[in-house]
Parts: structure tokens; sequence; C-alpha cells
């Protein structure tokens, strides 16, 4: 590639994607914060900085930039245009400017994160689609104006369950447990290799995957005197996250616990709490892409029995009362609850509270999620199926360079001070040894009823290309990120910023998936 091919050759598919939407270039909100060059040097060995939402520094500038080189990648070791699913699908997309107006009105009127409060009329569609599921799937068959509830991008699930609690229960009661529909209760686990389908795990199975004879005791496994300044630092629909420094010598990594109840009758945030089989493919999945560069990686996985122990307790309620919690207070764990309980390394800030120090950092962080998705699709047919910004944390290192091992191939890409990682397989699929672990999403209605995001009509078109079978979705090796208009209208930005900058630099620097 060179430079008298002119400047298309700098178009890529996002660009393109963009193109007809000018509604969704306007939402864009990241585009207004990307900074204008002053050209902060992201080398490692340069820099002094660190990124927003990670651990602050003082910026320094420099008037250097350093010029990406892809030569060591090799521009024809990856085959992959954007798949043919979204380019079919895109085309026959319609923007709802009604939609995005709805959006800025009703925004305001929430402070639940995530939540934008629908209209009446929006409320009475979702009740309506609660009650009649098929008519849904019907209609989104046929169009994907569906409305059902605005939500943010992002977290989808929680939104929706807070919609639920709050929103549905002052109109109507009654409308509420009619529509009450649990994705656990509807969503199977499916492990299948060949024709033998196994869609059950035992309790004991899972003991012994976590070298367990039985549960453990939740107090002594997770005493706090084992636990160094631990405080919670997330939460999703189905569990807490607490960060913490391990007090045992030679442990350098701060740990992150994702504690999960399980097998339990009570409701939890509004789900039906997961059995062992629901869960499964979750673990399975994160442990065995846990070797691999930009998936989070997993010391432990055990399981506890117990309630809630009280230092984690203090933790949650001061996490409520500083940022407001989502979920259902812990306390409301009984003796006999039991809960999966991942260690995982600590990974940094979601993508959406971080703020790139410029568009090269962007860039490189961008090249690092296409590298990790290409790695876990090669490994295991590794398909994300929920990957939104909220799923890809970003850590600072000091790392000059981040490795990847691509068909026994070594990919070196420069971090520019980012590291990122991929979280939360709970919609993921993977196929280890012939067999395939993935949740049959074509009975989970929910996931494809929300709107008010690019983020939720991906769902629907996902699922229209792949005829919603459970078996098909188990069979295609296709890895679809959810680029959201904000994600992808800040990358297309800030690699505008940097053509501009970089063209004169670098003969040989070009967007390396547009071939
Ligand atoms: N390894 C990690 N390092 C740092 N933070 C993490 C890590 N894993 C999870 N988190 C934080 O915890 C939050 C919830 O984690 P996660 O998305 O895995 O939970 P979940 O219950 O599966 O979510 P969902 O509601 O999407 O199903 C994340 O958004 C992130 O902020």
């Amino acid at each position: 590639m060179d430079k008298s091919s002119g400047d298309e050759i700098w178009e890529d598919s996002f660009d393109k994607l963009l193109d007809p939407r000018p509604q969704q270039s306007n939402l864009n909100i990241i585009k207004k914060n990307v900074r204008l060059s002053y050209n902060i040097d992201t080398s490692v060995e340069n820099s002094s900085h660190s990124i927003k939402g990670c651990s602050p520094k003082s910026c320094n500038r420099s008037v250097s930039i350093s010029t990406p080189n892809y030569n060591h990648l090799g521009k024809d070791l990856f085959n992959c245009g954007l798949s043919p699913i979204n380019r079919l699908q895109l085309d026959g997309f319609e923007d709802t400017t009604e939609k995005c107006n709805a959006d800025k009105d009703a925004e305001p009127n929430t402070k639940k994160r995530g939540l934008i409060v629908p209209s009446k009329n929006q409320i009475d569609t979702f009740s309506k689609f609660s009650n009649q599921t098929n008519k849904v799937a019907c209609a989104s068959n046929q169009s994907n104006k569906i409305v059902g509830v605005v939500l943010k991008p992002g977290k989808w699930r929680k939104s929706l369950n807070i919609f639920r609690q709050t929103q549905i229960s002052v109109l109507n009661e009654s409308k509420k447990l009619e529509s009450r529909n649990s994705v656990c209760q509807d969503r199977k686990s499916i492990f299948l290799n060949g024709l033998n389908k196994q869609n059950v795990i035992s309790q004991q199975d899972f003991y012994k995957y976590c070298n367990q004879g039985k549960p453990l005791k939740f107090n002594a496994a997770y005493s706090q005197y084992k636990m160094l300044k631990t405080h919670k630092i997330g939460e999703g629909a189905y569990g807490e996250v607490f960060r913490y420094t391990p007090n045992r010598k030679g442990c350098k990594n701060d740990l992150v616990l994702k504690i999960i109840p399980i097998e339990g009758s009570i409701e939890v945030n509004g789900e039906k709490q997961k059995n062992f089989s629901q869960i499964w493919p979750e673990i399975i999945i994160t442990k065995k892409l846990s070797s691999i560069q930009g998936f989070a990686n997993i010391e432990k996985v055990s399981t506890v029995k117990g309630k809630y122990p009280q230092h984690f307790v203090k933790l949650w309620k001061r996490y409520d009362d500083e940022k407001g919690s989502e979920n259902d207070h812990p306390g409301l764990f009984g003796e006999n609850q039991l809960f999966v309980v991942l260690e995982l390394h600590f990974a940094g800030s979601d993508m959406s509270n971080v703020i790139f120090l410029n568009s090269e950092q962007s860039f490189y962080a961008l090249q690092q999620i296409i590298l990790t998705l290409a790695v876990g699709e090669e490994d295991y047919q590794f398909e994300h199926r929920d990957l939104h910004w909220g799923n890809i944390l970003i850590k600072s290192t000091t790392k000059k360079h981040i490795c990847f091992k691509f068909n026994n191939t070594d990919l070196i890409v420069d971090s520019k001070g980012v590291n990122i990682t991929i979280i939360d397989y709970t919609l993921s699929r993977i196929t280890i040894d012939e067999c395939c672990y993935f949740n049959d999403l074509s009975n989970d209605e929910e996931l494809f009823q929300a709107s008010g995001d690019y983020q939720f009509d991906i769902y629907r078109m996902m699922r229209n290309e792949l005829k919603n079978s459970p078996l098909v979705l188990s069979k295609l090796t296709l890895n679809v990120v959810v680029w959201t208009p904000k994600t992808l209208n800040a990358v297309v930005a800030q690699k505008q910023q940097l053509r501009q900058k970089m063209w004169k630099k670098s003969e040989k620097w070009y967007w390396p998936i547009a071939n």
C-alpha cells in the first residue's frame, strides 16, 4: 500500500457504515471529547501520563508523535473484512430520528444509570410485547423498528430489570407480574458435542472442577484478613464485583472477585438465580480464554456457601452511598445460599469511563481488541456476542508492546500505554475439543426488545440473519462486534485526526482491517 493509492485507502467499512446515518453521527458525544492533537506521545518510554479512569497522573505534552508501524503484522495475515452479515443488514437499516429525540427528552427524568425512562406509550408497548413474546419475534423479523424499552448503550440487562421493577409496577401491578420473563428461566445452556446434547451438569462435577469436595464457608474463604484495600468496583445483573490486594507474598496483581449467587429460590436483581448448568459455559469460557492475551485472566473459581460476609456488606453499602447501586442489598441472602466466586486479575476501567489521551492511543486499543478476538476465534471459534464498550476494560501499562500469538505467529502491537481486556462472556460461545458451549439466545426475548441505541438493533439484526436458530448460532463462526454509533464515531473521528497527522509522516500507515 503506498501513497499513490490516494485518499480512499483510508476508507474502511466503519466509515461506510456511518455515511448514511447523519442522525447517529449527531448522537456522538465522544467525538466532542476527543482531544485535538497536542501530540502527547504515548510511547511508553516517553510517557509519564495515564488515561483517565485508570490511575491518574499528570499529563506530559510532547511535540513528537510516534508512528504506528504495521509491517511486523503483515497485511495478509488476516482475511477479515466486515462480515457479510453486517453489510447486508446495515444496508436495510432505517434510522429513527424520533427515537433519538425521545431519548433526549427522557434522559433528565431518571437517576438510574443506563435507563432512559420511557414514555407511557413505550411502557404500554413494552407490556404488550412482554405478554406476547412470540409476536415480538415475528415483528422483529419483519422490521428492525421495534421499540420496546429505550435504553442507553452498554449494560442493558440491568436497566431492563429496573424498568420492570419501577415503571411497570407504577402503571399496572398485575401487568408486571404477567410480563415477568426471567432470562434464566428461558435461556438454556447447551454443551453440544456432535449429536449428543448434554444440558445438565451435576453439583459434584462442578465442585470437582473447582477442586473442592463441597462448598467452602463464604466467611472463612474470603475473610477480610486475606484481603487488603478491598472495595466494590462494579456490578452486573448477576453479581457484585470487588477489587482487593491479596495479603500474601509474591502476589503482584490486584485481584477482583466476581460473586454470583446460584441455585437459590429468591430472585436477585430482578432475575432468577442461575443454576450450575447455566453458569457452566461462562466458567468454561473464562478458564479457557484466560491464557490468551486480551481476555480476563482468572486465578481461581470456587463455590462458597453462607450469608454474605459483613465486610462485603459494608463495602456494598459504601458503594451504594457513593455511586448508587442498582442491585439488591446482599443482606437478603441466608445461611444456605450458594455463590460461585471468580477470582480475576484486575483489568482496569470500562471503556465508557475512559478518555483516551489521543487518537493514537485509541487506535492501538482498537488494534488490541481486534487481535484478541482474532486469536479467540482462531483457537476456539470464540464469539463474544455482546461486545459493547462496557465490556472492554482498559488499564494503563508500562509495557511498550503487547504480544499476541495468532496461529503460531507472534504479533507485536505497540501498547501506547494501554492494555485492553474483554470481559463478560455471559452470551458468548466457544468450542473446545469439538464440544460447543453456549447459551441458547433464541428464547431470550428481552435481549431483542430494547431500543435507544444502535447496539440493540445489532442484536435483532443478528437474530434475523441467523433465522433465530440455536443450531446455526452454534455453528457460525462470527464475531459480532457491537460497535455502537458512539464507539464507531469515536474511532472514525480519532482515526481522521490521526490520518491528518500521520499522512505526511508515513507512507506505510494504513487502517489494517480495511483490506
Ligand atoms: N477483571 C476485572 N477487572 C476490573 N473490573 C472488572 C473485572 N471484571 C468485571 N469488572 C467490573 O465489574 C462489572 C461487572 O462485571 P461483568 O460484566 O463481568 O458482570 P455481569 O454480571 O456478567 O454483567 P451483565 O450485567 O452484563 O451480565 C464490569 O462492568 C466491570 O466494571
